[in-house]
């Protein structure tokens, strides 16, 4: 679909039988589309999808697609919205809106070829290691911004379940390349069939509530080094972490309500209980975003690096604490956090199910269908 909708030139296949008085000027309007230089933008090409389709079939005449099938639904939308305009005013409006695009003499050619596939086979988007008694779990999808995918989520879960059992002292989450991630990979919930839309939420709630009590639950001391900008649900996380060190370059951002959709991991409950109502209500429902030195001021990040001295200074001081008794450090964190577990499942149970109705929402959706759009660029 995304490839369809990329440039509609390749979809303009003429319906000889529609073509009537100005069947001349629809052609060489169509013909002239095709040497357009620039891309015009997602609005004016929805316009000429619209426009096309009503000069050659008349009223939108199909059902509308769900709300899941996004870029159906916009071109949908996008026809229907013209109502029962004349056939013959739709092809004047398409002659006149590609008349007012400027033409070039560059080819279609220049059109750039669809993304390539998000994962390749055999990549690896988590690396675990061990090594000087500290298990390190790292993103590395560097260039998606280390956006979670499904298999990712569940790849960290087996992660933190073997690091609670394995011979390190402490485990440490970073990101590879220039972010910590962008957090949940958005086009998780895009290729969804749109008769499967409600099965799709409450499989993705199950799997957020098991990942989430993978943190609450992990015995050791966790640490995440935040290597760059963080965002959603690597953020809400950190309340969960024991020890937070960030490079100045990093940045935290929870733009839930942008979304449609609302907090998660904990972060209702210990965004509050970290940095006070008033601050945690910025950051969750305003989406306010965060450089290194707010965070740390706020209390969500324990302390911050140059970012030319970050992985040095870090690495070694993390080398230092992992010679740490073992049992001394788990019995510690125990004694902290214990208290505290059955109020964070609770609180995490609460905030999936919220989530589920969320992700059903109108508000969700069009967000959805907005980052695809932008990406796709139709
Ligand atoms: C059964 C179903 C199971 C579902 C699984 C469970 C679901 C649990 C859900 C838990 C709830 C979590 C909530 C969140 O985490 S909310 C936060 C979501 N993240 C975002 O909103 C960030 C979106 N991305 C951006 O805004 C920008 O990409 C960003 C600011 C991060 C970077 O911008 P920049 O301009 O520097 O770079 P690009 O946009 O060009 O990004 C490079 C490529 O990376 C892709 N990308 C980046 N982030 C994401 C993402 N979060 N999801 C998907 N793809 C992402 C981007 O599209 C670019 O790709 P292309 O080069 O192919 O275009």
């Amino acid at each position: 679909l995304l490839q369809v909708l990329r440039f509609p030139v390749v979809q303009l296949h003429m319906s000889r039988t529609a073509m009537r008085a100005s069947e001349k000027d629809f052609e060489n309007a169509r013909n002239q589309l095709k040497l357009l230089m620039k891309d015009p933008g997602n609005e004016v090409k929805l316009k000429l999808y619209a426009l096309y389709k009503q000069a050659t079939e008349g009223p939108c005449n199909t059902p509308k697609p769900s709300m899941l099938d996004f870029i159906n639904k916009a071109k949908w939308d996008a026809w229907n919205a013209l109502g029962s305009l004349p056939k013959e005013t739709a092809r004047q409006n398409y002659v006149d809106l590609v008349s007012s695009l400027s033409p070039s003499s560059e080819s279609s050619s220049q059109v750039k070829p669809a993304a390539a596939n998000e994962k390749q086979p055999g990549s690896e988007n988590i690396i675990v290691t061990s090594q000087d008694g500290i298990t390190k779990i790292m993103f590395n999808r560097p260039t998606k911004k280390n956006a979670i995918t499904t298999s990712m989520y569940k790849e960290i879960i087996h992660a933190l379940k073997a690091a609670s059992t394995d011979n390190s002292a402490i485990t440490v989450f970073t990101g590879n390349g220039d972010y910590y991630s962008s957090g949940n990979d958005l086009t998780n919930f895009t290729d969804v069939p749109p008769n499967s839309i409600e099965e799709t939420a409450k499989n993705a709630s199950i799997l957020l509530r098991e990942f989430v009590d993978a943190f609450i639950d992990f015995p050791k001391p966790l640490v995440a080094v935040i290597n760059g900008p963080a965002v959603g649900i690597v953020v809400t996380l950190l309340g969960l972490f024991d020890v937070v060190y960030a490079s100045d370059k990093a940045t935290f951002h929870t733009p839930f309500s942008e979304l449609g959709q609302s907090p998660e991991g904990c972060a209702s409950y210990t965004f509050p209980k970290i940095m006070g109502p008033a601050k945690a209500a910025e950051m969750l429902i305003l989406g306010k975003k965060l450089t290194a030195g707010e965070a740390c001021a706020r209390g969500l990040v324990t302390e911050v690096f140059p970012e030319s001295t970050f992985q040095k200074e870090v690495w070694t001081r993390l080398k230092a604490y992992a010679k740490l008794p073992t049992n001394s450090l788990r019995i510690s964190k125990e004694l902290i956090r214990s208290n505290e577990k059955e109020k964070l499942h609770a609180v995490n149970a609460e905030e999936c199910t919220v989530l589920q109705g969320r992700w059903l929402s109108e508000e969700c959706m069009n967000a959805l269908m907005n980052f695809v759009s932008r990406k796709s660029k139709l």
